[in-house]
Parts: structure tokens; C-alpha cells; sequence
């Protein structure tokens, strides 16, 4: 059973803190493993665990001239995305959780999760993963520990998050608390079982006690699934954290912006999973003397600081981005770092000279590859060679655009917060909010057409309030009163300004009617021209809409009508907007704020008297 090597490696003390050395001991002796691994995060651990995974097929090492130090792996056909179906918020009480959320008893839960997790890292090695989310020297550090049976996932939390003996030692010296993460794929090995390149179980679950801020994820090695420091944590337990402490942790990009007069902007931007937040952050601008640096792709956690501003930090280490539609056209800055090599590819195309292939990546498309479910492919075969939802995982610090105050645990200023969804109809390329209020009612009527980023139907458009629907941890009404509540506290003069914007309408003909990726830089110009009060606009129902001539359209190859298309307000496709945001506000019953009623009241007057 291999019980005694274990109560030995816990007896060599890999710990100090006390509460650590019984969790990792508890944990151990549940799910039985062959051995146990701190990970202290070096170099030469790192080589070790990939040379590992690459003797069991899990990896396969990239062309060192194409990528170097660069792996791919391949998932199991069902285990490629996030399982928003089977990820619970357990609270104490089922209104905490919310509707958006699935809710079971905690002790109910905990008895299910018992069952699951005994005896299931038979035959595995169990890892044991320090992590710290933000800066290791923050104020208040916000320490983690995944025990994971995955080496894939030790490989890729190195990438996303600071990890190994520095945060350990941090976390003894301050006695601090941590997260305790707890993840399994879900699939023990019996004596003379041959393993498989990517284990995991058909019954997945991605458990969260808020209360308790614990995580437990089963079943899965995929992305957020597994990653436990991104989405469960940094989101998730986070959102619950900042909601109890006064901040706020949010599904949004950071990016700073200079304009040709020297003078800089950071811009956050919540849109839903694979709607375009890492593309928006590594933007390439097409407006000459314009300069874009990145601070963060995917999370972002913001406070009010000492003046009453609203200040962010990207508390991630890598970036995890959709590899479709990544290419040297649409986004060199994210080919530039990728190219730098030191990254996990996941459910992408292998081309015959060993380097990684998906769709979108080169305008030619290669003759022949291997595809993302190991069959010899070409451009005849049918189907896309890399899964719609696979990832490169790829160190931050690779960006070379990224922002030198990525590293400062104080943050920055955020000055203007963009919320975006992927809709075809009657959302404007850009939409500036009246007001403050009236931007939190944008960001909690967001709605977004379904992506290849979570299991289940695509291209259907759901609700998403500030591109956090499968992340609040906590009610979705509490969630809103804790934005106005916040906000209130800062200083009003220094609010950010909110924009609404959809990069994905589509003209009467079907093509994308904004041409996006570098091009956005037009509209975050007139963006900032609005926050300056330079810029003109049209006062319509919905918000203030650029008119055409106060876009920068200089140099751009594509048809004002296009335009004049994507920037429309039509009333008789509102008139079915406002009964999706009617259904959409009845869901939270008596948890919505009375002053997003308000606002929903207020805007139908403006239509009623267009
Ligand atoms: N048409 C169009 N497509 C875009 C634009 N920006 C991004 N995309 C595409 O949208 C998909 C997802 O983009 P990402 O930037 O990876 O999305 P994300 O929000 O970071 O996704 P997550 O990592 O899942 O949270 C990719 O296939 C992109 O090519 C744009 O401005 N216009
Ligand atoms: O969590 C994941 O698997 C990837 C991601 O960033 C998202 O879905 O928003
Ligand atoms: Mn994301």
C-alpha cells in the first residue's frame, strides 16, 4: 500500500508550519500515494519532472531550434476544457452561493469528496506545490498549496504562478495562512497497471468551500480545472476574500497605453473566456506613436489606494492563452514570447519538423501535421488540426512589451474599465456609460456568445456579468451590491470611465464588421480622447457612441459602412435585448441591487422616448 514511505517523507519534515505538515499528512494518508514530492521549484526540477513526462509519453520535447526547452501535450478527447456543469461553491447556506452558481451541503459534499479522494493517488507521486498569487513581498501575500498527483499540472503551475521553497519558507516565517488545494486526476494506479499519457476520470468535480476558502478538484488535468491557483483560487476563493477585505478580483485584463504626447493609461478589460483578453493585452497598435505594454491577460486584482484611485495587479506569473487565432499577424507580441520557448502546449497540432502548428497561427497552412488527437493530417481532412480550445502556457516575464510595473506589488492606476462580449447583433463596437452606475449596470448585463472554453454548446449567448459568471464565488447579487458598495468608498473624481465593447459584430453579409486585434488601438484612442472630453460622441439610449469622423479611421483598410455597421444602436434589436436583460434581472430576485433596477427602469424610458 505504500503507506511507510510515506509517513517517512512527512517525518523528514519538508515543513515547518505545523498546520501544513497535518494537512499534507491528512491528504496522504487519504489518497494513498507512492510517494511524496516538494516541490521547491528550481531549474533542475523542472528539467527533471519534463524529462520524466517525456519518458511516459505525457510530453512530447518541441524542435529546441523552433521552441526550445518547449513541450506539448496532448488531453484525453474528454478532458479539454473547464466543466462550469460540475463546479460547486459549497457555502454553509445555499443563498451564498447564488443562481449562478451549483450549490450542495457542505458536509454532504465533503462525505462525496472523501469517497473520490481515497486511495486516488495510488501508485502516483503526490506533489506538494507552495504558491503565492501577487507578489511574494505584497503587503498581504496570498499564499496557496496545490497537492496535486499531476506532474503536467507542477509543470504548468511553474509557469502561471510563484511557486517552490522561497514561498514555503514565507509562508513558515509569517506563519501565514494558505489556500489548501487539493487535486486529483482521478485515476490510481494498481500494481503492474500501465499508466496512460493524460489519466483523469469521466466524473470530474471542482469543489470550493468559501467559508473555509479550501478547493478540491477531482477528475480533470485540464487548464482552470487543474491549475488550482488560477481560476478556483485567484478567482473563485478570491472574489469571496476581496468581497470580506474590500477589493475586488476580477476575469479582466491590465494594459497601459501611451499616446503620442507621452501621456500614459491603463485600461482593464473584462470579456468572457476566449473573447480576446490576451489579444487586447499584448495589442500591437496600428495608430502611429502609440505605445502598448501588457501587465496581465486574465485576472486582476484591484484596490482603492491611498488617494481614493483604483489600483491593479495581475496576481499570475504566465500567460494561458487560446492558441487559435494566435499568429504572427493578429498578435506577433504573443508569437514573440511563445517563440522564446520555455512553454507547455496543450491539444495543438505538431508539424512534421517538430515544432507546434494551430489554426490562425500562419496564413499558409502546412501540408501536413499530426493533429491534436495524434492522426496524420492535412488541410483535406475536414476538421481543425489543433482543438478549438487548446493553450500555450508561457512565462509573463517573455512579453516583450510587458510593463516594468507588472512587478510592483503597488500597482497601477486603472482609468478606464472596458467590459466586452462576442455578439454578432446589437451590441456597438463601443459604448461609453453615462456614469459610474450606469457602467456597473453595462458590466452586469454583459452577454457573450458561448466559447470552446468551457464544455458545452458554442455560439449561444448567455449573460455574463463582468465576464465573471463562472467565477463569482459567492451570490451574483452580493457581488454587484460589493462593486457599488466599494466604489463608494473611492474618490469619484478618479473613478475609472466604463466603455462597453464588442470587437464580434457582424455586417448583413456575415464578415466581422471591425477588422479587431491591432485595430482595437483605434478605439481605446477614442477611448481615452473621451476621458480627456476631446473626443465627440452621440448621446443615444444605451450610452455615448463614437460618431464616425471622432474614430481614428486614418490608414484603415475597410468600409465606412462596415463601420457606420458596427457602430449602429437599432432600436427593434434592443427592444429584444431589453427583455434578455428583464429575464436576466428576474434571476437574482431579491439579491439585485435597487439601484440596478434603476437602471434597467432608466433606460427603457430612454427608449420609449427615441
Ligand atoms: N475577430 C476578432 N477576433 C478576436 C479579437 N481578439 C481576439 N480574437 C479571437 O478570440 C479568440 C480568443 O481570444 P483570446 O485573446 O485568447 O481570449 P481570452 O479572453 O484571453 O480567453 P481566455 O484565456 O479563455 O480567458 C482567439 O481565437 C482570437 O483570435 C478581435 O479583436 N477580433
Ligand atoms: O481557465 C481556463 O481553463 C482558461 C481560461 O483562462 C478561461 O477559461 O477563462
Ligand atoms: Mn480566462
Amino acid at each position: 500500500m505504500g503507506h511507510a514511505p510515506v509517513q517517512d517523507s512527512v517525518e523528514q519534515a519538508m515543513t515547518t508550519h505545523p498546520g501544513l505538515a497535518a494537512w499534507v499528512a491528512e491528504i496522504a494518508e487519504l489518497t494513498g500515494p507512492e510517494e511524496i514530492h516538494w516541490v521547491d521549484g528550481s531549474e533542475q526540477e523542472y528539467a527533471a519532472l519534463t524529462h520524466e513526462m517525456v519518458e511516459a509519453g505525457t510530453l512530447t520535447r518541441l524542435n529546441p531550434e523552433l521552441f526550445p526547452n518547449s513541450f506539448a501535450a496532448f488531453s484525453d478527447p474528454k478532458d479539454v476544457a473547464r466543466v462550469e456543469g460540475r463546479t460547486f461553491i459549497c457555502s454553509e447556506k445555499k443563498h451564498d452561493a447564488g443562481f449562478t452558481n451549483n450549490w450542495m451541503d457542505p458536509a454532504e459534499m465533503k462525505a462525496i469528496l472523501k469517497d473520490r479522494f481515497a486511495g486516488s493517488m495510488r501508485g502516483r507521486t503526490m506533489y506538494v506545490i507552495p504558491f503565492v498569487m501577487g507578489a511574494l513581498d505584497a503587503e498581504d501575500p496570498k499564499f496557496g498549496v496545490e497537492i496535486t498527483d499531476s506532474a503536467y499540472v507542477v509543470a504548468s503551475m511553474r509557469i502561471m504562478a510563484r511557486i517552490g521553497t522561497d514561498v514555503l519558507r514565507q509562508i513558515e516565517l509569517t506563519n501565514a495562512f494558505f489556500v489548501p488545494a487539493l487535486h486529483s486526476v482521478g485515476a490510481p494506479l494498481e500494481p503492474g497497471d500501465k499508466d496512460v499519457a493524460w489519466p483523469c476520470s469521466d466524473e470530474k468535480w471542482i469543489v470550493h468551500f468559501p467559508e473555509e476558502r479550501s478547493i478540491f478538484s477531482y477528475g480533470s488535468g485540464y487548464g482552470g480545472n487543474a491549475l488550482l491557483g488560477k481560476k478556483c483560487f485567484a478567482l473563485r476563493i478570491a472574489s469571496v476574500m476581496a468581497r470580506d477585505e474590500g477589493w475586488l478580483a476580477e476575469h479582466m485584463l491590465i494594459l497601459k497605453l501611451t499616446s503620442p504626447e507621452n501621456k500614459s493609461y491603463h485600461v482593464a478589460a473584462a470579456f468572457p473566456s476566449a473573447c480576446g483578453k490576451t489579444n487586447l493585452a499584448l495589442l500591437d497598435p496600428t495608430i502611429p506613436g502609440w505605445k502598448a505594454e501588457t501587465l496581465g491577460d486574465d485576472i486582476n486584482w484591484m484596490r482603492f489606494g491611498k488617494e481614493g484611485e483604483l489600483r491593479a495587479v495581475n496576481p499570475e506569473a504566465g500567460l494561458f492563452g487560446v492558441a487559435p487565432g494566435t499568429g504572427w499577424s493578429t498578435n506577433p507580441n504573443a508569437m514573440a514570447a511563445i517563440s522564446k520557448g520555455n512553454s507547455i502546449f496543450t491539444n495543438v497540432a505538431l508539424t512534421d519538423d517538430g515544432g507546434v502548428w494551430w489554426e490562425g497561427m500562419t496564413d499558409e497552412v502546412p501540408a501536413h501535421l499530426t493533429d491534436w488527437r495524434g492522426n496524420s493530417w492535412t488541410p483535406a481532412s475536414g476538421h481543425p488540426a489543433a482543438h478549438p480550445n487548446s493553450r500555450f502556457c508561457t512565462p509573463i516575464d517573455q512579453v516583450d512589451m510587458l510593463s516594468k510595473d507588472y512587478f510592483s506589488p503597488e500597482g497601477v492606476e486603472i482609468n478606464a474599465i472596458l467590459f466586452g462580449g462576442r455578439r454578432k447583433t446589437t451590441i456597438p463596437l463601443v459604448t461609453q456609460a453615462r456614469d459610474w452606475s450606469h457602467g456597473i449596470f453595462m458590466g452586469s448585463t454583459l452577454s457573450s456568445e458561448t466559447t470552446a472554453a468551457a464544455s458545452g454548446a458554442v455560439g449561444v449567448v448567455r449573460r455574463d456579468p463582468m465576464a465573471m459568471l463562472p467565477f463569482i464565488g459567492y451570490d451574483a447579487g452580493d457581488y454587484l451590491k460589493h462593486w457599488l458598495d466599494l466604489s463608494a468608498n473611492g474618490n469619484q473624481a478618479r473613478l475609472p470611465k466604463i466603455f462597453l465593447v464588442n470587437w464580434f459584430r457582424r455586417t448583413s453579409t456575415g464578415g466581422f464588421a471591425w477588422p479587431g486585434f491591432g485595430e482595437n488601438s483605434r478605439v481605446l484612442k477614442w477611448a481615452i480622447e473621451r476621458i480627456e472630453g476631446t473626443a465627440d460622441a452621440v448621446e443615444t439610449p444605451i450610452g455615448y457612441v463614437p460618431t464616425l469622423a471622432s474614430l481614428d479611421l486614418s490608414g484603415l483598410e475597410v468600409a465606412a459602412s462596415d463601420v457606420e455597421e458596427a457602430l449602429r444602436v437599432v432600436p427593434a434589436e434592443w427592444e429584444e435585448e431589453l427583455k434578455g436583460i428583464e429575464e436576466w434581472y428576474a434571476r437574482f430576485g431579491d439579491s439585485l441591487p435597487a439601484e440596478m433596477a434603476g437602471q434597467l427602469a432608466e433606460l427603457k424610458a430612454r427608449f420609449a422616448a427615441y
